[in-house]
């Protein structure tokens, strides 16, 4: 096991929280995260003067002072409650402490589907007035990754093709993702993002479950730290 294989065990972990606790942190820390996600599209879109800009970044200053007072060296990785419930609340897609994610809350089917309809807002922007390509690859990766989950054949993610059929609007959207076949460690997805005129991009994707992850659930999560 190489040392970055060591560090990549360590950030799966099972802290034993509680469902209750989970949901406060939840109710305190989302919000946080959706006021970033504001702020981000109001520090790209404000047309304020420039006293109106320094008075507002001041304010920014006081609160990262606040924030900064504690903070977990990161990155934050993925933590089971005692319950079982996932944390992935650092995911780059949809992790709900995690402002850059779109953020995408993905509804589930146990025969291996993933699916979502979603908002893409400014920030989100490739060719002008449209969603950027890597947005739609990473929606789209995090679909295909859900569906392989959901349907108990998770993996990383090995391969991705896509293919991008017309220009994806910002606004909203929707992605779905399907098991098409598993083939032993290998779970073969396929899946779509979509605007109000149709299919935008369509996806095929290999998801391997990773060489150190494939003894058995006990051996692939850390104890709290
Ligand atoms: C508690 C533990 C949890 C476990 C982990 C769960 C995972 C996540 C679960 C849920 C997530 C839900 C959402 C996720 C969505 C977002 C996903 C991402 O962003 S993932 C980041 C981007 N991807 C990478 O960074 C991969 C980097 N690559 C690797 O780590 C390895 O190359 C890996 C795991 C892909 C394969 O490595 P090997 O060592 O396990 O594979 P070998 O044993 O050499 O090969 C096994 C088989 O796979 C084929 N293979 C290997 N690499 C392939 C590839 N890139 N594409 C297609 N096939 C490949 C080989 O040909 C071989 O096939 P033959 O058995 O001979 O038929």
């Amino acid at each position: 096991m190489t040392d970055s294989i060591a560090q990549q065990q360590m950030l799966y972990v099972r802290d034993e929280m509680s469902d209750a606790e989970i949901a406060e942190q939840a109710d305190l820390y989302g919000p946080l995260t959706d006021s970033v996600r504001e702020l981000i599209e109001l520090a790209l879109l404000t047309e304020v003067d420039g006293p109106e800009v320094r008075a507002a970044q001041e304010h920014l200053e006081s609160a990262k002072q606040i924030l900064r007072t504690r903070v977990n060296p990161g990155p934050y990785g993925v933590r089971w409650g005692a319950s079982g419930q996932k944390r992935a609340w650092g995911n780059a897609a949809a992790g709900l402490r995690n402002a850059i994610a779109p953020p995408l809350v993905f509804n589930f089917d146990a025969d291996g589907r993933a699916w979502t309809d979603f908002h893409l807002g400014s920030a989100y922007e490739g060719p002008a007035g449209l969603t950027h390509g890597g947005i739609a690859a990473l929606v789209l990766d995090q679909a295909l990754g859900s569906a392989a989950e959901a349907g108990g054949a998770p993996g990383m993610t090995g391969t991705l093709n896509l293919r991008y059929l017309r220009p994806t609007p910002l606004g909203a959207l929707h992605a779905e993702a399907r098991i098409d076949r598993v083939e032993g460690i290998k779970t073969i997805v396929t899946g779509q993002l979509s605007g109000p005129d149709g299919v935008c991009v369509e996806a095929e994707g290999i998801f391997i479950l990773p060489r150190w992850a494939r003894g058995g659930d006990s051996a692939k999560v850390s104890d709290p730290v």
